[in-house]
C-alpha cells in the first residue's frame, strides 16, 4: 500500500463491539429471476475500485436493482461497494429517537417513523427476493431497533452515543439487503460493518474523527483477499465507525458515507473511487437554488473541500482528506444517468482558462464584529480574540481584519447535527469579550463563496460588484484569505439566493 501521511498518528488499541441478535420471522421473500447480472472483476486478484451509493441511489428495491446493474456493468473492475441508508432512513431514525422521548414505552411500536422504516425494509426484502438468512437478519435488526427505542423512552434520554447506535440501523439494514440481493442473483458478495473491519474513530459521538493510523492498515488487512480465498464484492456500511475508547458505534457526521468511501480507497491504495449521487456530478451551483446549474468536469481536492465546507451538501466536508493525502482520485457520478461523465477530483488541474468554477451559499451564518481601539500597534490581540472562540468551542469560518477591528463569521453548526448556535451561546461569547474588545453580532447572514481562480481576483471582483450594484445587494464583509480557491462575500441571508442566481447568470450565463 502506498504510504500516506495520515498513518503517522499515535498508536492506540481498538476494541471489540458485540451485537447480539434475536431472529423472529415476519417477512416472506419473493424470488427475483437470477442470472441477468455477471460477476464483475473476473481475473482480478484484489479490489480495484470503491463505489459509494448514497441514500438517494438506494432509496427503494428498484433503485437497489439498478445499483446492482451499475456495479456489475464494469466487468474489468472488482469493486468494493459502500452504501448509505436507504432514502431518508437516517432522518426517520432520528425522528424515531425524538418521538420516543415523548412516547410511552408500551406505544413505541406504533411510532409512525418506525413503521415507515419497517415497511420500507420489509417491502424491499420481499421485492429483492433475498434469502431466508437475510430476512432473519433484517427482522432481528428491526427488533433491536424497537428495543433501543423502548430503552430511550424508559430512560427519557437520547444521548449522542444512543443517537449513533440508533442511526446505525440504516446502513446495517441497507448493506445486508443489497449483499443478499447480489448473492440471490448469483453475484458473490459479502456484507461488512465498517466498525467490524477496523474503521476506528474518536469517541466524539455524532461527529467522530477517523483514527487514520489504526484504520488504514486494519481495513487493508480486512479487505485484502488471502490466497485461496473466494473473490467476492465487499458491501460495506458507510457512515459508521467504532469509538476507540468506548468500543461503541460512532458516526462520521451527516453525509459521512462519502468519507467512508475515500477512506477505503486510501486504505486499499487505489487510484480512484467513485461516489454515485442523484446529480450529474458537482454542479456550478446547488440545483435546488439554480435549476440551470451545470456539471463541473474537473476539481482539485482543495476546491472540492472548500465547496463542501462552504455549503455544497453534495460532498462530506472531510471526504477529500484521505483522498488528498493518499492521492486517490474521486469521481462523482449520477446513478440516475450513468453515462454522464461526472466530476473528476484530483490533486491538480489546468487552471489557465478557469475563471469561476462554482458558486455556493452557506446560510444561517452569524457575523461578529470585534473592535479594539487598543489594537493599533498591539501584539497578542488576535490571539486573545481566537482564544475566546476556542474556549467557547465555536468554530470560525471567514475572517477579515483591519487595524482596529476584526470581523468574522461563525459556523452555524457546532457539530454537523446541531444546525443552530443558540442565542445563549452567543451572549456568553459576547460576555467573554468584555475587557478585551467591544463585540457585536448579527444573525441572519449568508456566505456566498466563489470557487474560482484567485489569480484573476480583480477581474472576478469587478464583475461581482457590477452585478451586486445593479441588483442593489450590499456586501457586509469580503474575504479572500490564504485560500487559493475561494472568495467569500457576506450578505444578508434574505438576499443570498437572489445574489447567487445573479452571480450564476454573470459567470455561467444562466440563472
Ligand atoms: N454544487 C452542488 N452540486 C451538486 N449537487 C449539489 C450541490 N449543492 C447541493 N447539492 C445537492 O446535493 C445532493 C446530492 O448529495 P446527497 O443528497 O448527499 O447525495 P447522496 O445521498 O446520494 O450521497 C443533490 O441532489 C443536490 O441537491
Ligand atoms: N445515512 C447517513 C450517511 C450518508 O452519507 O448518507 P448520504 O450518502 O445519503 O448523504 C446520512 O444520511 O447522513
Amino acid at each position: 500500500m502506498q504510504a500516506c501521511s495520515l498513518q503517522q498518528q499515535p498508536q492506540v488499541a481498538a476494541r471489540q463491539l458485540c451485537c447480539a441478535v434475536a431472529a423472529p420471522e415476519r417477512i416472506e421473500a419473493t424470488a427475483a429471476a437470477p442470472g441477468k447480472l455477471q460477476q464483475p472483476g473476473k481475473g482480478q486478484d484484489q479490489v480495484t475500485v470503491v463505489y459509494k451509493f448514497g441514500g438517494s441511489s438506494v432509496a427503494s428495491a428498484e433503485r437497489m436493482m439498478e445499483v446492482a446493474d451499475i456495479v456489475c456493468s464494469f466487468p474489468e473492475h472488482l469493486p468494493c461497494v459502500v452504501l448509505s441508508a436507504m432514502g431518508k432512513t437516517t432522518n426517520l431514525l432520528l425522528q424515531c429517537g425524538e418521538e420516543a422521548l415523548r412516547t410511552d414505552a408500551s406505544d413505541i411500536r406504533s411510532l409512525a417513523p418506525l413503521k415507515a422504516i419497517q415497511d420500507l425494509h420489509r417491502e424491499t426484502a420481499q421485492k429483492l427476493g433475498v434469502d431466508h438468512d437475510c430476512i432473519e437478519e433484517v427482522e432481528a435488526l428491526l427488533k433491536q431497533l424497537e428495543q433501543l427505542l423502548v430503552g430511550i423512552s424508559i430512560m427519557q434520554d437520547l444521548t449522542p452515543r444512543a443517537k449513533d447506535s440508533l442511526v446505525s440501523f440504516g446502513e446495517r439494514l441497507s448493506t445486508r439487503l443489497f449483499a443478499a440481493f447480489l448473492n440471490a442473483q448469483g453475484i458473490k458478495a459479502k456484507q461488512y460493518d465498517a466498525y467490524a473491519i477496523g474503521v476506528t474513530t474518536s469517541d466524539n459521538f455524532v461527529n467522530a474523527e477517523v483514527n487514520y493510523q489504526l484504520t488504514l492498515p486494519a481495513v487493508k488487512e480486512a479487505l485484502t483477499f488471502k490466497p485461496g480465498q473466494e473473490r467476492h464484492l465487499p458491501i460495506v456500511t458507510g457512515f459508521l465507525g467504532r469509538g476507540l475508547q468506548t468500543g461503541a458505534i460512532t458516526t462520521l457526521g451527516r453525509g459521512g458515507s462519502d468519507l467512508t468511501c475515500t477512506l477505503l480507497g486510501a486504505s486499499l491504495g487505489l487510484p480512484e473511487v467513485q461516489v454515485w449521487k442523484d446529480v450529474d456530478g458537482v454542479l456550478t451551483a446547488d440545483p435546488r437554488v439554480v435549476s440551470t446549474a451545470t456539471p463541473v468536469s474537473r476539481l482539485t481536492f482543495e476546491e472540492a473541500t472548500e465547496l463542501a465546507v462552504f455549503g455544497a451538501t453534495v460532498l462530506h466536508p472531510l471526504a477529500m482528506q484521505p483522498a488528498h493525502e493518499c492521492n486517490v482520485g474521486v469521481r462523482v457520478k449520477n446513478s440516475y444517468n450513468r453515462t454522464a461523465p461526472g466530476t473528476l477530483i484530483t490533486e491538480e488541474r489546468a487552471m489557465e482558462d478557469v475563471l469561476v468554477t462554482s458558486v455556493v451559499i452557506k446560510s444561517n451564518v452569524t457575523l461578529v464584529d470585534i473592535t479594539s481601539t487598543r489594537m493599533m500597534g498591539q501584539y497578542g490581540f488576535l490571539a486573545k480574540v481566537f482564544d475566546v472562540f476556542a474556549r467557547n468551542k465555536i468554530s470560525v469560518d471567514v475572517v477579515a481584519t483591519s487595524e482596529v477591528s476584526v470581523s468574522l463569521t461563525l459556523d452555524p453548526a457546532k457539530t454537523m447535527w446541531e444546525r443552530d448556535l443558540i442565542t445563549d451561546e452567543l451572549e456568553h461569547l459576547m460576555h467573554d469579550f468584555e475587557g478585551i474588545a467591544e463585540a457585536h453580532y448579527r444573525r441572519g447572514m449568508a456566505i456566498i463563496s466563489l470557487i474560482c481562480n484567485v489569480q484573476r481576483t480583480s477581474e472576478i471582483l469587478e464583475r461581482v460588484f457590477r452585478v451586486f450594484g445593479r441588483e442593489k445587494i450590499n456586501v457586509q464583509m469580503l474575504s479572500q484569505g490564504a485560500s487559493k480557491t475561494n472568495i467569500a462575500l457576506i450578505v444578508n441571508d434574505e438576499e443570498a439566493k437572489a445574489a447567487l442566481r445573479a452571480l450564476h447568470q454573470e459567470f455561467f450565463g444562466s440563472c
